[in-house]
């Protein structure tokens, strides 16, 4: 069997194994049926088939097109909402990419601010139109993942945004306080940018609506504009909302208070949740049995995405931000340096999200000149330049303080050893993230692989694995999107249990 399919054989058992879990439509915890996947159904994924050659393709330009499909064959759909951009990846139960594309979010403006939420559905849908037609019928499952802690309040009738959004990395210090006198010492919730400190910093808005109001996370919301049922989430992106995702419930000491109210039910990432709405169906040609699954949080569909399976192995998403993902026995979190764990079936995902990465590298040059620099650069030559790289202030992890300033001082006169020396502090950062989860009990970190759009550059991976001192390489997928398909998948197995 090849690698690449027992990889996917693998992902697949893994991803079936999550515990699925039908939620009350409040926040009772309820009865866990294991799912078992039958071997009937992996051993279609088993068939070792020659993998035809792929070509990627810009959604714009057309789509990438893999000629070979069995009579009956169904289709996985995933969408990556990430910081600068969506994608999408459209794959077979072996994990073969049928179409990929991209797109930008259109920048719609309300007043000096952008206008997300219009942005955002615009974008879904566009995406759904760069779906080749074609294809679109034997897509059977939909799966989005969004990034992390970013908050709508919504009308629980309408599902209508009530506020403007809160971003992922917007951070609410009003609410912390609170947050902190009523959850555990340093729970995850007890940083400015969690769930729950932007749902108590909405809820103490005088005039805020409360009584027909309704949170969801990006993801959630996406995926309800093309489900149609209100109020659903997944406990990967429930966690900073104070979601405990081993209990399967929300916590005692979150449920006492009002707030709690508006929070969704929440099921295991990649649970069909209902079909594509009849609306949707008619006007872009997608099955009546087109399921759509509960999805994820970005970095860990691009964790899904790498196919990293055992306990040790870690992904670090190099996209706007740098978050950092450690498969780990063990669960840890400790607000104090913005450590927390997400679950991956039986096991933790350990890890944290840094507000260094690539966004700052955008502020400053694009990507031909990221490209051309880097060439230049010597990766086994240490960088004498000490930076701490910030778009603003305010740092989530490995240091967790929302005062914490960008340091890029002082600057060369020469390009490449300024852009050097920012590639090596941000692998200093990221060396820091992996020593403090070992310090913290994680399980010791072996090999890390790399997702995101600065997972292709060969110089940086190489100073990273210099500063790390750890074997690190390029997942074979890097695109979050992939992830969320394999959810896709997940879900459609699930559907056929
Ligand atoms: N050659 C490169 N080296 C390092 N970083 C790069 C390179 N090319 C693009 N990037 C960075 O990748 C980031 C985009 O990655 P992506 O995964 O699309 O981010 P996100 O999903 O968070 O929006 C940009 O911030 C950009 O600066
Ligand atoms: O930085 C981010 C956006 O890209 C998110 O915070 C990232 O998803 C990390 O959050 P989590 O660890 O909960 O997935």
């Amino acid at each position: 069997m090849e690698t690449s399919t027992r990889a996917i054989v693998s992902l697949s058992v893994q991803l079936c194994n999550f515990h699925f879990q039908r939620s009350s439509r409040k926040h009772g915890s309820c009865g866990l049926r294991r799912l078992v996947p039958r071997n009937g159904i992996l051993t279609a994924v088993n068939k070792p088939r020659p993998k035809p050659a792929l070509t990627m393709a810009l959604a714009k330009s057309g789509d990438c097109q893999v000629t070979e499909l069995q009579a009956g064959e169904r289709l996985f759909l995933g969408m990556d909402f990430g910081t600068s951009g969506a994608r999408y990846a459209l794959i077979d139960k072996d994990g073969t990419i049928h179409s990929e594309g991209k797109r930008e979010y259109p920048r719609y403006m309300s007043g000096e601010t952008i206008d997300w939420v219009r942005s955002w559905r615009k974008t879904l849908f566009s995406l759904l139109e760069d779906v080749p037609v074609h294809l679109r019928p034997l897509v059977a499952s939909i799966s989005i993942d969004g990034t992390s802690a970013t908050t709508l309040i919504v009308n629980s009738n309408t599902g209508e945004p009530l506020w403007r959004p809160f971003l992922y990395n917007e951070s609410c210090p009003d609410a912390l306080p609170i947050v902190k006198s009523i959850a555990p010492e340093n729970h995850t919730v007890c940083s400015g940018s969690s769930t729950l400190c932007k749902l108590v910093s909405w809820w103490n808005i005088e005039n805020s609506s409360k009584d027909s109001a309704l949170l969801l996370h990006q993801a959630d919301w996406l995926l309800w504009l093309l489900h149609g049922n209100l109020g659903v989430s997944d406990y990967n992106n429930a966690l900073k909302v104070g979601y405990d995702p081993e209990l399967e419930s929300y916590p005692p000491w979150l449920l006492s208070h009002p707030y709690s109210q508006l929070l969704p039910s929440v099921v295991a990432p990649g649970t069909s949740v209902g079909y594509v709405k009849e609306d949707i169906r008619n006007q872009l040609g997608f099955s009546k049995d087109c399921a759509v699954c509960t999805g994820t949080t970005d970095s860990i569909a691009a964790f899904i995405a790498a196919r990293a399976t055992e306990p040790g192995k870690a992904v670090t998403s190099l996209g706007s931000t740098l978050a950092i993902k450690l498969l780990s026995t063990s669960r840890i979190e400790d607000a104090r340096y913005g450590v927390y764990s997400h679950r991956l079936d039986d096991k933790w995902l350990v890890g944290g999200a840094s507000n260094t990465g690539g966004a700052i590298l955008r502020q400053l040059f694009t990507d031909q000149q990221l490209d051309q620099l880097s060439e230049k650069i010597n990766p086994m030559e240490q960088s004498p330049l000490d930076y701490y790289p910030l778009k603003s202030v305010g740092e989530r992890f490995p240091v967790a303080d929302p005062n914490l300033a960008p340091r890029l001082h002082p600057r060369p006169e020469c390009d490449i050893e300024f852009l050097h020396g920012i590639l090596e502090s941000i692998a200093r950062i990221e060396a820091k993230a992996y020593n403090l989860l070992k310090h913290l009990g994680a399980t010791q970190v072996e090999e890390v692989f790399t997702a995101g759009g600065g997972a292709k550059n060969e110089k940086w991976t190489k100073i990273r694995q210099r500063v790390l001192g750890l074997p690190v390489r390029q997942a074979t997928q890097t695109e979050a999107a992939f992830g969320a398909a394999l959810l896709a998948l997940k879900g459609a197995q699930q559907s056929i249990n």
